[in-house]
């Protein structure tokens, strides 16, 4: 059945790691979804998984107005309906161009785009009704929207339907935003299970600043040290490194365009992170001089009390959950049985991961649960025969 007050069909155009993942969610949701990229191959692999059906109008060439005077409903070539909602899922350079072409082109349609960095494309927009390319009433159908949700890889084959599960969708709406407009984003966002956040384009670009484009470029440099190191020395890695290196495989073609379209708001935390790291060094160059150590503490315990206002499981505050930790051979089967018997336990899994150390066909499962749970846990599981530490 066909979700209610999303205009249909909806259109993506860019149909790559997250357009292919709307496409599947809002199929799964029963929505009509039409899928149109410039790469064939693209566009090929996000049908084949049923993200949609190809867009049977013709996106080439300058925009020509389809569905204004004389609107018959359908395509030029009369093989499918017109848009009611386009989502512009294309690399962040060209999403202005892409968007400003949708209003153009479907007079009757919702434009949202997901790229990651917003004011660029809304200045664009803007700049489009004051260049005369666009009326007010046009600009008005736009909406920049983006899901705090992705993988470090690209590309439709890494698509998943559920990638935007309880993450944060923020919807950038303005006072000159069409009601309808942040209806649909809103709508399309709630459709596929995550939280709207509504801010303005300049508080979200300040945000995401700092909770995503810092931690790829500290990811990124932090893993650019492992370069050179020999084979023996990556032997010791544990989850320590994997956690802060794992946004390090990125797309560095994604990642260029993102870096470079939110520079001002970066720049000004990186002179914050430059000034920390030139007070480290000088500290660390003579780690026995007189206040020294208490130079050191005081950045570990700035990093904990940053820490810890990072919010828990679905946007809940930060809570510091127990961790249970069972060792399990290395064999198929072993992690479902042993959460099989935290459920027969009655207790809720907060979170989980699996900890391997080199050389060992162990794994070290770790469930956290809520610290009142925890030796109710341990004893259960050690009443199973499992060993738990
Ligand atoms: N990768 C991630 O984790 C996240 C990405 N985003 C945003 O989503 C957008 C898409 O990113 P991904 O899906 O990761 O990239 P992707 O590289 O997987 O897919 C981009 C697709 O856009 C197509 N494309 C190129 N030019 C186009 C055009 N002129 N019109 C239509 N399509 C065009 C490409 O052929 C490609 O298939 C970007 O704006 C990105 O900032 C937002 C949240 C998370
Ligand atoms: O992999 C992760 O944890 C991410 O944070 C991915 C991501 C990349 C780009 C975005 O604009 C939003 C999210």
């Amino acid at each position: 059945m066909a979700p209610r007050g999303l205009p249909e069909p909806v259109l993506i155009r860019g149909t790559g790691l997250l357009g292919t993942s709307i496409g599947l969610g809002l199929r799964a949701a029963g929505a009509d979804v039409y899928l149109a990229d410039p790469s064939p191959s693209a566009q090929a692999v996000a049908e084949d998984i049923g993200a949609g059906l190809a867009y049977p109008g013709d996106l080439s060439g300058a925009p020509t107005a389809t569905g204004s005077s004389g609107d018959t409903g359908t395509t030029p070539d009369g093989t499918g309906a017109l848009p009611g909602t386009v989502v512009v899922a294309s690399p962040p350079d060209v999403t202005g161009q892409v968007v400003i072409d949708s209003l153009l082109r479907f007079p009757g349609a919702v434009v949202l785009d997901i790229a990651s960095v917003k004011g660029q494309i809304q200045r664009q927009v803007r700049a489009g009704v004051v260049d005369g390319v666009l009326t007010e009433a046009q600009a008005a159908r736009y909406v920049g929207t983006h899901p705090m949700a992705g993988r470090e890889r690209s590309g439709p084959v890494a698509a998943r339907g559920q990638l935007f599960t309880a993450a944060p969708w923020v919807v950038c709406a303005d006072q000159d935003t069409a009601p309808q407009a942040v209806a649909a984003a809103e709508e399309i966002a709630q459709i596929l299970g995550a939280t709207v956040h509504r801010m303005s384009a300049e508080d979200h670009d300040a945000s995401v600043a700092l909770i995503s484009h810092l931690p790829q470029i500290a990811a990124s440099l932090v893993s650019s040290r492992l370069q050179e190191t020999p084979a023996a020395s990556l032997a010791l890695s544990g989850n320590g490194l994997r956690d802060t290196t794992r946004i390090a495989a990125s797309d560095p073609q994604l990642w260029v365009q993102i870096l470079a379209g939110n520079a001002p708001d970066i720049l000004r935390i990186l002179y914050g992170v430059r000034e920390d790291l030139d007070r480290l060094i000088t500290t660390m160059e003579d780690p026995t001089a007189p206040g020294a150590r208490l130079d050191i503490a005081q950045l570990i315990a700035e990093g904990n009390a940053g820490h810890a206002r990072i919010p828990g499981k679905h946007g809940a505050p930060p809570q510091a959950f127990a961790v249970v930790t069972v060792i399990v051979d290395d064999t198929p089967g072993q992690i479902s049985a042993v959460l099989q018997d935290v459920g027969q336990a009655g207790v809720n899994v907060e979170d989980l991961r699996m900890d391997h150390s080199a050389g060992h066909e162990v794994g070290m499962l770790e469930i956290s649960v809520l610290p009142g749970r925890k030796q109710e846990l341990m004893d259960a599981l050690g009443a199973q025969g499992w060993k738990v530490v």
